[in-house]
């Protein structure tokens, strides 16, 4: 089967489906792995089928891997993009459910974006006294009034009661002395040559005073269960007479990157390239709420991931590379040797649709990110992501759609995740989305959700947000 409106071309068949998705984009760009654009000398010795723009070329590519009987027969197993979302999410929810019954308090300092476990209860009145609101005088009674010597400060204890016709100087946020009727602020009082304090506007009884419990009384919910901790959260914790909160404990994350040819520092040697996965993924998994309790690189050795595998006593465990069928693939092997659940094996995903999620032990579960990057982005926002938020207890991000600022072309079965800007109400689909490489995602806003067969100029399209994207898909709900 081809892609709807491809063109079946036989000297196209050796271009890689994926390469050929990354050319869709590559019109006037550098070439689609990232190399420099071709030089003129270069272009000079085009054959004819190179002659066509690579526009072109990806339309008339016939995704060979679709006619090929084993692509056939694993897409047979692949789950449904979104299907494979609601499995994860369903996966965990029982172990969220019973991990909510074990949680503890959490000092202020420490629970800054999680979620809270208990409602927020006030523990005291707010104000937990009557209190001026501004710098001025308290006053008891019409005036003119005759002005105490000492004043009251803010932390001071209970004032001596004014009597009427009498006034003391106040702080903002000081306790008012009984007997109180109105606060005058410094620039409506004038004090005469004889101490005497008088109103230079009307003064309304209780004015500028807060009375005790204004804001709320012992015992009201100020916030329920299931409230994100952010910054004013806390503030209002602490007002409220909270050192900890009850929040639900980040999920603990183990990251194994696998790969003997991944180099930790320095150039490009040797055939060697630069682990890309292991500087993202652990930011990456901290924004979705995990915490990263190891970050381990493991090489291609299928006992050492065996090792560290049934060590581990992580919730969730996000493998990278090892998960296609080439002869150091040992994420599939090691699997099956510790009798691990497949949960989803493959997803009908361009790219990442190797990924994979199963259940390694009780409570923990593994999700097997493709080695390539872009795919492993993909795997992360296809299965962790689900996955983190439900343990995590975090809110499911709103739907979020925006029309195509032009067409992208689709595969014939699967979904499509390409990386986009957004420019005014508009996704604007960006070059460098081949599943090696990290170029698009690292300058977009978003990802767009293409449906098998591809997306027209203008369609609304599901947009999946970037946890960093302060500038990006916000603008959706604004
Ligand atoms: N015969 C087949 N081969 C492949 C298929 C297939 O269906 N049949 N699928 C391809 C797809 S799609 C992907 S994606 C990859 C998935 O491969 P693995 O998960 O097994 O990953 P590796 O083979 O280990 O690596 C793939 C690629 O990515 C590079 N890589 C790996 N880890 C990192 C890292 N941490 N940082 C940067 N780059 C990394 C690695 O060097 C390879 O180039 O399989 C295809 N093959
Ligand atoms: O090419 Mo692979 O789709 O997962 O990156």
């Amino acid at each position: 089967m081809t892609a709807r409106g491809i063109r079946t071309d036989e000297d196209a068949d050796d271009l890689d489906a994926e390469e050929a998705l990354a050319l869709v984009k590559q019109d006037h760009g550098p070439a689609p792995d990232g190399r420099a654009p071709a030089s003129p000398a270069h272009r000079g010795h085009r054959t004819a089928h190179d002659s066509r723009a690579p526009h072109d070329r990806a339309r008339a590519t016939s995704w060979p891997e679709a006619r090929d009987p084993r692509a056939a027969h694993a897409r047979s197993r692949a789950t449904p993009w979104p299907e494979a979302r609601e499995t994860a999410a369903r996966a965990v929810r029982a172990a969220a459910r019973n991990a909510r019954r074990a949680l503890v308090p959490v000092p202020l300092d420490a629970a800054l974006g999680l979620t809270l476990a208990a409602p927020l209860t006030a523990l005291t009145d707010l104000p937990s006294f009557d209190t001026s609101a501004m710098d001025g005088w308290a006053v008891a009674g019409p005036g003119a009034w005759e002005v105490r010597d000492a004043g009251v400060l803010a932390g001071h204890a209970e004032p001596e009661p004014l009597t009427d016709g009498t006034a003391v100087r106040i702080a903002t946020g000081a306790r008012i002395p009984p007997g109180t009727t109105a606060v005058l602020r410094t620039e409506h009082g004038r004090v005469d040559d004889r101490g005497r304090l008088h109103a230079t506007r009307e003064v309304v009884p209780g004015q500028d005073t807060r009375p005790r419990g204004q804001e709320c009384r012992s015992g009201d919910q100020l916030l329920p269960v299931g409230t994100q901790v952010t910054p004013a959260v806390l503030g209002l914790a602490a007002a409220a007479g909270y050192d900890a909160v009850t929040v639900v404990p980040r999920p603990r994350a183990d990251v194994f990157v696998l790969g003997d040819e991944l180099l930790a520092g320095g150039l490009p040697r040797d055939g060697l390239i630069r682990d890309a996965l292991g500087p993202m993924l652990p930011p990456w998994l901290r924004a979705l709420g995990a915490e990263v309790t190891a970050v381990r690189r493991i090489g291609d050795d299928a006992e050492a991931l065996h090792r560290a595998l049934t060590a581990s006593d992580a919730d969730v465990v996000v493998t990278t590379g090892g998960t296609a069928a080439g002869p150091v693939d040992h994420v599939r092997p090691t699997l099956r040797r510790i009798g691990a659940e497949l949960l989803v094996d493959g997803v009908q995903v361009r790219p990442g649709h190797p990924m994979l999620l199963a259940r390694t032990k009780e409570n923990q579960h593994l999700v097997g990110l493709p080695g390539n990057p872009l795919a492993a982005v993909s795997g992360l926002l296809t299965l962790a992501e689900p996955l983190v938020r439900i343990l995590a207890a975090r809110p499911a991000p709103q739907p979020c759609a925006m029309p195509l600022a032009e067409e992208v072309q689709g595969h014939p079965h699967d979904t499509r995740l390409v990386p986009v800007v957004l420019r005014g109400d508009r996704a604007v689909p960006l070059h460098y989305n081949g599943p090696a490489m990290l170029r698009g995602i690292a300058a977009a806003d978003a990802l767009a959700v293409v449906p098998p067969g591809g997306a027209r100029r203008g369609q609304e399209t599901e947009l999946l947000d970037l946890p960093w994207a302060s500038q990006g898909i916000e603008v959706c709900f604004t």
